[in-house]
């Protein structure tokens, strides 16, 4: 699967009060390419039953699901898995996972982290925080400069995150970046039409960028 378009990432809270599946099948519907449930609780219980059901409608919209942290969960369910600096051994988890399976890497603003993530078998490399963001305010900046040098320096697809909005996303997919992942301009809205429409206008930047 070429990795390229709108990657969405679940929020627990946008996501609460039933919303999480009809806003996700929106997104999905929409264009999203790759979805990546984030919930940070420890109801394991909860978290497969939800992970089981966003499986579904990833496959049923040609999607790939991507679990956050926990490589185990996505090896339970065979789907991708995205890992930050602090959550294990990208290695560890292409071993776990398989070669096919779609892993990413958090490289902050750091292009040295990248070729780390690369060499253990990462798919794609993820540089932000570039705007301020709701969801994660404290995360360490990247600028357009490094996403460029990035773009340069290596083949992988590149993600870029942080508050990515559908007014500044046109700037980091002509500065390198084959996907922007976003949750609050996304998944922050009143009605999953909404979700919708924001999905596609998203996704469309990557035809005319
Ligand atoms: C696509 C993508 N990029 C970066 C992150 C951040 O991962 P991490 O640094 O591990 O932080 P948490 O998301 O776990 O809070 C991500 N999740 N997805
Ligand atoms: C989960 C996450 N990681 C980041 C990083 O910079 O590594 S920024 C971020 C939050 C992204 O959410 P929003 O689109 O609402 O800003
Ligand atoms: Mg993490």
């Amino acid at each position: 699967m070429k990795l390229r378009g709108l990657y969405a990432i679940t929020d627990s809270q946008l996501l609460a009060d039933g919303k999480l599946l009809p806003y996700v099948e929106a997104a999905l519907k929409g264009g999203a390419r790759l979805l990546q449930y984030r919930d940070k609780s420890s109801d394991d219980a909860r978290r497969l039953r939800e992970a089981e059901a966003l499986r579904e409608l990833c496959t049923r919209y040609g999607a790939q699901l991507i679990i956050n942290d926990d490589a185990e969960l996505a090896a339970r369910l065979g789907v991708g898995l995205h890992l930050g600096q602090g959550d294990g051994s990208l290695a560890a988890a292409r071993a776990l996972l398989g070669r096919q399976a779609i892993i990413g890497g958090t490289c902050h603003a750091n292009l040295d982290l990248a070729a780390a993530a690369i060499k253990e078998g990462a798919s794609y490399i993820a540089f932000g925080r570039f705007y301020n963001s709701q969801t994660k305010p404290g995360a360490p900046a990247a600028t357009l400069d490094l996403l460029e040098q990035a773009k340069q320096r290596f083949q992988a697809p590149i993600v870029a995150i942080g508050g990515v909005t559908l007014d500044n996303a046109p700037e980091l997919i002509a500065r390198g970046a084959s996907m922007v992942a976003v949750i609050h301009a996304l998944f922050g809205a009143d009605s999953a039409a909404e979700v919708e429409r924001r999905a596609r206008a998203f996704s469309a930047l990557f035809d005319t960028v």
